[in-house]
């Protein structure tokens, strides 16, 4: 029996053709770029180190949403749920923090074993893992400074920290037999003005330089740097800076990481992409939506996610862009935050495939910027959404909004308990 999915399939893929756009190509390719989900939106960054400290380090979770997980056990529960709602292909970015041992454990001496468990449910899942040090939330960075303090020893600690990590990094890799992309990010900065900015730039320089000293095999691994313009007390100088970690990549050869939310208000990462590869091999993305400052909202099919996701198409920078995602609303329920975001990334990467982008290219070689507008918006209103259900029964998740309802179901039965 032919239902009004397949009904609407059918149109939708004659409409394309007109076009000369194969939907099946299109939802072929969406199936070979995977979206790396942030384990941190589940618990408000809180990890399980368990030592009661709050997040620090400039960044902030407003809410007070009920059942937010108090362990991997949980948090891992959480996430099946939410990956069971969003179509497609799946990583999970893990934070340091997020460790599992029955013993206190310090930063820079965790190991492989402490994310053992982690390891095994991806791959019972079919994920890849990626990977953070977390310079944060923790006593050693208390004052502001990680890898750039000038204190030599609690450099040290950072850097031993950050060393670990890689290891943990490439033991992913290794297990799940997908590199795992580990993105370096500190906190550093200062509330006022600084005077000695030089002394605190060479110092993260070395100390990163330090880091990655120890050669690991990208099949593995691979590292990325993340800039900010600056955090909750860190206002007037942060010293890794977009430039030094653009010059930082470039020499160094490391993936560079653009955050969404790390640049000025009216500055956007889609404009970043195109340059930024021609200068570095790998770009990781941590999609966010700032709303008048570093927020970190929940992502929506908005202009700009849908011009990051045109630029990783129309470029086809499929295996040079990893696409991971960077919010935590605590004012919502998490589950829904994960689903909604998810799901926004992957349709604006749906309705980029979908774009006649050779026709457009034509018109603009050809100078011929009134066509060019005029396609520009008249394909917005392409039957996008018939191809994106098709998409959804395919990989058995739900359509539409029925997703709602599964998430409420979950948040009555499990997270009210918590
Ligand atoms: C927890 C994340 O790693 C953190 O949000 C970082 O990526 C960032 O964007 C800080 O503003
Ligand atoms: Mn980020």
């Amino acid at each position: 029996m032919t239902t009004s999915t397949d009904q609407a399939w059918n149109l939708a893929k004659a409409r394309y053709a007109e076009f000369n756009v194969d939907v099946e190509s299109a939802l072929t390719l969406l199936d070979t770029l995977p979206v790396s989900m942030h384990c941190w939106q589940g618990d408000d960054v809180a990890g399980f180190e368990n030592t009661g400290g709050a997040l620090t380090g400039g960044i902030q979770a407003t809410g007070n949403y009920p059942g937010k997980a108090r362990n991997a056990v949980e948090l891992r529960s959480d996430l099946e749920q939410a990956m069971a709602l969003i179509p497609g292909p799946k990583r999970l970015n893990l934070h340091a923090i997020y460790l599992e041992s029955d013993t206190a454990v310090e930063r820079n001496e965790i190991e492989p074993k402490h994310f053992a468990n982690w390891v095994e449910w991806a791959r019972q899942k079919g994920l890849g893992l990626d990977f953070n040090p977390s310079c944060f939330s923790h006593p050693l960075s208390a004052d502001g400074f990680t890898l750039s303090h000038a204190n030599p020893e609690i450099r040290k600690f950072w850097i031993e920290h950050c060393q670990a990590s890689r290891r943990i990094s490439a033991y992913f890799g290794r297990e799940l037999g997908t590199a795992s992309v580990m993105n370096i990010w500190v906190p550093d900065g200062m509330k006022d003005l600084t005077v000695d900015r030089f002394a605190f730039r060479e110092r993260l320089m070395t100390a990163l330089d330090e880091v990655i000293s120890e050669k690991i095999d990208e099949k593995y691994h691979l590292d990325a740097v993340e800039s900010k313009l600056f955090g909750i007390g860190a206002e007037s100088f942060t010293v890794g800076s977009n430039e030094f970690y653009l010059g930082y990549a470039t020499t160094r050869k490391t993936a560079l990481c653009l955050d969404a939310g790390h640049f000025h208000p009216t500055e956007v990462i889609s404009d970043k992409i195109s340059t930024a590869m021609l200068f570095v091999q790998h770009l990781l993305l941590h999609v966010s939506r700032p709303v008048r400052w570093d927020s970190d909202h929940v992502i929506l099919l908005d202009d700009e996610t849908q011009a990051i996701a045109h630029e990783i198409i129309r470029n086809r920078l499929f295996d040079r862009v990893h696409i991971g995602l960077d919010f935590f609303d605590a004012s919502i329920n998490r589950i829904a935050a994960w689903v909604i975001g998810t799901r926004n990334m992957k349709k604006a990467l749906l309705r980029a495939l979908l774009e006649p982008t050779d026709m457009l290219r034509k018109l603009e070689a050809d100078g011929d910027y009134t066509a060019r507008l005029a396609m520009l918006e008249e394909q917005k209103s392409l039957p996008w959404q018939a191809v994106w259900e098709t998409y959804c029964q395919r990989h058995n998740v739900p359509a539409g909004s029925e997703w709602l309802q599964t998430v409420r179901q979950y948040e009555q039965s499990v997270l009210s308990k918590r």
